[in-house]
Order: structure tokens, then sequence, then C-alpha cells
């Protein structure tokens, strides 16, 4: 897995972050150095230094802590909960959860993933003058599908999906294998469905569904798939809607593109999608929208597909206005485009029809004079190591400012496509042994164990132990858990990581059932 060993980056065991106060569990990495940051977290490389899987990179995401220095953030919690619960090819691995005792921060160890959705984006807007390949675009939608897919029907809503959570593995095993990242926001969703109030944000803006831009309240599995068309949008089309301002000028540019094919006017009607009246902004908005004339951007002329093509017609049933018509993850994946030529692979980042040029994308740049504690004490590795991510090269929406570093040769020999029945198999082998039965969503969900009401126990479980009857409300609003509560939190997941995988929730399930 990984890009073990790329020429650009510095890093040895003397400059892992924190120097002789370095936590124990520290000791069986090399920090590397900073590769990100969110709103959360601080997110960095490191490689593993012991006898097995020496040299294999590790994505190490610290959590950020409050002011006061007291307790840990929900999100952080939530994010280890779910991420032991589910097992899929493409929703990122986490590998280990770390605490220092000293300061209860929370570090959780990932797989690495060389490349980012923003990147790839990035790199063909501002480097390459054409756009992603067919069989690229196709492969990204099919696995990123395919997440959503398992997890929607594990009644699992990501809430954040955009193209920085949205990771692509580097060479190795794993190349092109895309991977969903970042389930801080995450939830379990059960019916009948939280009002989202309770839950706090969701998506960042650029990527919202009409219905959540018009105050919706319930966050449905089918905001998922309007996110994915966005990102889509995005691929296969100029930057077009990529400085919004609020709400509504969201809606507009939505609206703008959707002229022609889904409805004419391109706003949403009352006829298309009867529950549209109820949505609290609708009648505040009406008459700016109703007002407004979307006459230039038809979708077609923004992503130059013909309207007959199953493409075109897989795109429009991913941003149907209602969210009760819009195609489900499931539905979309026995959609005809993905059994016409080109169809897509598990190594979404070869190029497979002849004359289709190859993209060698730049690995992830790595601020290496940044530790965990934020500070710039690390050894400065020498210049031709490092590339540094603190240059300003442009931004978009949900992404970072950083800049690239040089590309590297890739070694494409051996990748091979995948044949539809074998992408068949590879999809129920990624999900096997997730519970049967139909969610919320109404999709049609794996056989194997748990069955539907013992899933029903371990969303129960999931959800009280979701920390919302520890979180104490701080002054500045903001949610933390108090340390001592961290301590049983710590002592459930176990004491140093989650490698061994115990029983948690008080229900055995066999690794093949929970991962
Ligand atoms: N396993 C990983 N391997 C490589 N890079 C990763 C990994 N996980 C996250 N990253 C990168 O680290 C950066 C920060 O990620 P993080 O999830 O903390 O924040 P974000 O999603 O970008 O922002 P926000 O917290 O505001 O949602 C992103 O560029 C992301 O692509």
């Amino acid at each position: 897995m990984g890009d073990g060993g790329s020429g650009n980056r510095g890093g040895n065991s003397n400059n892992s972050g924190g120097g002789s106060n370095k936590p124990e569990w520290l000791q069986q990495y090399d920090l590397i150095g900073k590769i990100g940051e969110g709103t959360y977290g601080l997110v960095f490389l490191a490689r593993i230094k012991s006898q097995t899987n020496r040299g294999k990179s590790i994505a190490i995401k610290k959590f950020k802590q409050s002011k006061d220095g007291d307790g840990v953030s929900p999100t952080a919690i939530r994010e280890i909960m779910l991420l032991r619960e589910i097992t899929h090819e493409n929703v990122v691995k986490l590998v280990n959860v770390h605490i220092n005792h000293a300061d209860m921060s929370l570090y959780l160890a990932f797989d690495y993933a060389e490349h980012d959705l923003y990147e790839i984006i990035r790199h063909h807007r501002d480097k390459v003058n054409h756009s992603i390949n067919q069989y690229t675009v196709k492969s990204l939608l099919w696995q990123l599908l395919n997440g959503l897919n398992y997890l929607h029907s594990n009644w699992i809503i990501h809430r954040d999906l955009k193209p920085s959570n949205i990771l692509v593995m580097g060479e190795g095993e794993e190349h092109g294998v895309v991977k969903i990242a970042d389930f801080g926001l995450a939830r379990i969703y059960q019916a009948p469905l939280k009002p989202l109030s309770e839950n706090g944000v969701v998506v960042t803006i650029w990527y919202r569904a009409p219905e959540l831009l018009l105050g919706a309240k319930h966050y449905t599995s089918a905001v998922g798939l309007y996110i994915l068309y966005s990102l889509i949008l995005m691929i296969i089309s100029n930057p077009y809607w990529l400085i919004p301002l609020v709400q509504l000028d969201q809606l507009d540019k939505i609206f703008k593109v959707l002229v022609d094919i889904v409805t004419v006017p391109g706003h949403p009607t009352l006829e298309k999608w009867p529950s549209l009246a109820n949505l609290p902004h609708w009648q505040q908005d009406v008459q700016h929208i109703q007002g407004h004339k979307y006459d230039n951007n038809s979708l077609y002329n923004v992503v130059h597909l013909s309207p007959k093509s199953p493409a075109f017609d897989l795109l429009s049933k991913m941003l149907e206005y209602d969210p009760r018509k819009r195609i489900t993850a499931a539905q979309a994946l026995e959609h005809e485009y993905f059994k016409i030529e080109p169809q897509p692979g598990r190594n979404a980042l070869v190029p497979c029809q002849p004359g289709e040029t190859f993209v060698n994308y730049p690995t992830r740049p790595v601020d290496t004079t940044t530790d965990f504690e934020g500070t710039t004490n690390m050894q400065p590795p020498q210049p031709s190591q490092v590339t540094s991510g603190a240059a300003v090269s442009g931004s978009m929406p949900g992404g970072h400012v950083s800049n690239r570093s040089v590309p590297r040769p890739m070694n494409v020999v051996g990748m091979q496509r995948m044949p539809h029945q074998a992408m068949q198999a590879y999809n129920l082998t990624s999900q096997a042994g997730m519970g049967g039965g139909m969610n919320p969503g109404g999709m049609p969900m794996q056989r194997g164990v748990p069955q539907p009401h013992q899933q029903q126990q371990v969303t129960c479980l999931l959800e009280s132990l979701s920390l919302s009857c520890v979180e104490e409300k701080r002054p500045n609003g903001d949610a933390r858990i108090p340390s001592t509560e961290v301590k049983t939190y710590i002592s459930i997941l176990g004491p140093v990581g989650i490698a061994k995988k115990t029983p948690i929730f008080g229900i055995s399930r066999s690794p093949a059932s929970c991962g």
C-alpha cells in the first residue's frame, strides 16, 4: 500500500515531534510532517518503524483540543466509534487509536492515501490542459457509489462528503482505489429521522443538495447522491460554480444548470416536487427563485454530454430535485452507464482507452517543519527533500491551499481493469457480512449477519454511546467531552489501540461481520 519511499520527503526518528517528551506509542513511527489540516484536526504523514510493515505510510490525525485543553471533541469519539464498526474497500481504514495520557490528546492512525479528489481536480484545472479521462471518472464514481451504498445500507450518512474527503490510494496493491474519509460528522440514521437541528452542522455549502439549501430539517441518504453529482460535475466541467456566497446564491447556481433537463424553467416546481412547500426557506425564497431568469447554462452545456447518453441520464437522475425521487446509490450502480465501455475498474488511475493520456498525479506536499504540537520545531530537511505546504497556489471549495511536489514516475504494469462480472464479485466480497433487510432509504442490504433487528440494536447502542449523553456545552457553544468521560471511553476502546478488535457494544460479532 501507499508510497513507501518517494524521494521528495525528509524525515527520520529524530525529528518526530515532541523530542525527548515523545510518547511511547509515537516511537513506533517516524513522523514525517504535516499533510493537512481540517476543522477538527491536523493530519500527519508517518512511517512504521517495526520489522513488520517497515516503511509503510500511515496518516495520523490529531484532534484539535479545546482552548482550555480539557476534554475531547465528540467528533473524535464519533469517528472512532463508526470506523470501528465499518469495513469496506471504499472506506478509509482506521488502523489504530493512540492517546497521550498526559494531555488526553487523541490520535487516529489510518492507511495513508497519496491522493484525494480535491488535488486531482485541482491538478487538472491548474496543470493539465485536458479533462480527467472517462475511465477514471467512471471508476471514481463507481467506487464512490460502492462506498456510499455500503454506508447507506448500514444506516450511516456521511454528511461531509467533499473532494478532500475522497481519498485515492497511491502506488501499491490498492493503487487507484477510492476511500471515503472523515467520519466526524457522520451519523447513524433511524426512522423516524431526527431533525437536523439536534445534530448541528452539515455538508460544506458547495455540495449541499437543494433541500438542505431550502432548510430541510431531515437529512436523508439522498443528499449523499446529490453531493456525488456535484463532485462529478466539478470533475467533468469547468469549475463553474466555485465561488458561491450564500445559500440562495448556491441555489441560483444549481437552478441555472438544471434549465432544460429536469424542468423548464430551471427552478423546481411544486408540481415536480410536492413537498417543496413544506421546506422552511421556500416561502421566503420563492419570490426570488420564481422571479429569477435561469437561462444561460443548461446541464449539457456545462458537462458537454449528449442528452441521450447514459452518462447524462445518470447525472440527471442524481440531481433530481425531489430527494424521494432521486436515484439511490444501489440503483445508480445498476445504471447502464456502468455497463458500457469503458467499464469501471478497481484502479481508477490507469488509463484504459488507446489514445488516452496518462496523468501522473503529484504526491501530497508534506510540511516537514510542523510537529504534532503544530509548532515548527522539527528539523527542517534538505530543500530537495521537502515540498512545503505553506505556499498558496489557488483554492477550491472545501479543500486546502497548498503547493504540489514534482510528479514522480508511476509503475502501471500489472494494473488491470476489472471485467463487469468481477466487479460484481468485488462489490459483494467487499461488502461481505453486513446485515440484511431494508433500511429507511429503501435500499436492499447485503445478506449475512446481523439480521435487521440486531442491526437496529447495534444502531441503538451506537446512538446511546454516541456521547450525546456526556457532552458538555461550553459557554462558547462548543460541545466537549470531559476528561473523566474520555478515560471511560478510552477504556472501552482498549488501552493503546483497537487492532485487537475486541467486541464492543455488548454484541459479539465475527471479524467478517464487523471488521
Ligand atoms: N488517510 C489519509 N491519507 C492521506 N491524507 C489524508 C488522510 N485522511 C485525511 N487526509 C488529508 O488530510 C487533510 C485534512 O483532512 P481532515 O479530514 O482533517 O479535514 P478536511 O476534511 O479536509 O476538513 P474539515 O475538517 O473541515 O472537513 C485533507 O487534505 C485530507 O485529504
